[in-house]
């Protein structure tokens, strides 16, 4: 293991009815909020009444909505989100959403402190040394950011996705209430459970030695979402299915399976150049990459692949090498996506060559992306081309 630093001061609260906990826990940080959501599935399945309420019940509370967050949420909003704060001088941000809100809501903390263009923030020109306070509700199990200090934003006009990381930006609290996602259609419920097995592939392939139990807890969540995905995909207002992929998505991407360890990261960084490119959903994007990105790393270094397919996939690899192995461990996971209704291709969104070059040209934010098996131009254009 590599020398670490682990700190993640996020309060979760997990479970039935938790929302009304919020009146309890936003006084300790403010009592003017932004309160920032997206398009609108809250006022239909009563969680914005749930919210409203419980905000009511906060002495002397003064709150200023900004809905309509963007799914890959835009920079042009987070500026509106900025100003927002500033007229009128608000303290808090209850961010109510998937990944994209809380994305949004971290990149708002950190820019209204920030004297310049809050991009320089996201493409890493300048650190952020101030920020507003976030709370989060979270409404789609995905992403993790509940738990996690990233933010991801597009720059929609430059043709562009980055992502910054900040201490400031871990949510003082996260509500995780299973019932909030059981609105979630059943896509966007796929692309979720994709997200959670991508991140936790992000971290298991790794650059790192002697790393067992990061790497055991990451096979304990790709075999419990898969245990539990084909069941809930057939009964997407099951309790207890949509509680357990909810700490998985949680535990994924909250720090622990990355302690220790020089993780990769390759594959949502080709991702992102994509959603930025071609506007698509990013669990979406990560179904047909991923499996991709396997083929080409094995193809150098099939033994952590083959490690994966034995531990996860149930594959007997008696009389077999580790070639034979990976390839077996990348056909079930394309069988294993596919049965749930992933897409495989990005002409299943009507994607095709002639996009590839930028794609290209935004994914090498670096000389070379990842580290398991760090990927030169030609690497990320050959996977680009393969998940045509
Ligand atoms: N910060 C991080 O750690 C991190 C990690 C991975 C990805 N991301 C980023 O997060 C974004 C994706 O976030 P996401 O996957 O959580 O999805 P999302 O927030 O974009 O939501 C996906 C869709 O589901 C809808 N939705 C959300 N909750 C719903 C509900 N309860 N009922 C009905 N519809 C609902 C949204 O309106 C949206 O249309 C991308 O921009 C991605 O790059 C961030």
């Amino acid at each position: 293991m590599n020398p670490f630093e682990f700190n993640n001061p996020t309060k979760i609260l997990f479970g039935r009815g938790q929302v009304e906990e919020i009146k309890n826990e936003i006084p300790s940080y403010g009592r003017r909020v932004l309160l920032l959501y997206g398009g609108g599935s809250i006022k239909k399945n009563g969680l914005y009444d749930q919210v409203i309420k419980a905000l009511s019940e906060i002495t002397d509370v003064h709150v200023v909505e900004l809905s309509g967050v963007e799914p890959n949420p835009r920079l042009t909003t987070v500026n509106k989100g900025i100003d927002l704060i500033k007229e009128n001088n608000l303290d808090f941000i209850l961010a109510i959403g998937g990944g994209s809100v809380i994305d949004c809501a971290k990149a708002i903390s950190v820019g209204v402190y920030y004297k310049g263009d809050v991009w320089d923030i996201v493409t890493n020109k300048a650190t952020a040394t101030k920020a507003v306070p976030i709370g989060t509700i979270l409404t789609i199990s995905a992403t993790g950011s509940e738990v996690n200090s990233g933010s991801v934003i597009t720059n929609w006009e430059e043709k562009d996705k980055r992502f910054f990381v900040s201490d400031l930006t871990f949510p003082k609290f996260s509500v995780l209430d299973p019932e909030n996602t059981f609105s979630v259609p059943k896509n966007q419920t796929v692309y979720g459970m994709v997200d959670i097995m991508s991140h936790v592939f992000e971290q298991y392939f790794h650059a790192s030695s002697n790393a067992p139990l990061q790497e055991r807890f990451g096979e304990s969540i790709l075999q419990t979402t898969m245990e539990v995905a084909p069941k809930l995909i057939n009964d997407l207002n099951n309790y207890d299915y949509r509680e357990v992929i909810m700490l998985n998505a949680s535990l994924a991407l909250n720090g622990i399976l990355s302690m220790g360890v020089q993780t990769d990261w390759a594959t949502h960084l080709i991702e992102h150049a994509v959603s930025a490119v071609h506007d698509i959903p990013h669990g979406g994007g990560l179904a047909i990459l991923f499996p991709n990105w396997m083929e080409f790393v094995a193809s150098k270094r099939p033994e952590k692949v083959a490690q994966l397919g034995i531990r996860v996939f149930g594959i007997d690899a008696k009389d077999k090498n580790d070639s034979d192995v990976a390839t077996e461990t990348i056909q079930k996971l394309r069988e294993f996506w596919s049965s749930l209704g992933a897409p495989e291709k990005l002409s299943d969104y009507g994607i095709d060559s002639t996009e590839i070059d930028l794609m290209i040209e935004r994914a090498m934010v670096a000389e070379t992306l990842g580290s398991y098996v760090p990927l030169n131009k030609n690497d990320v254009e050959t996977i680009l081309r393969k998940s045509l």
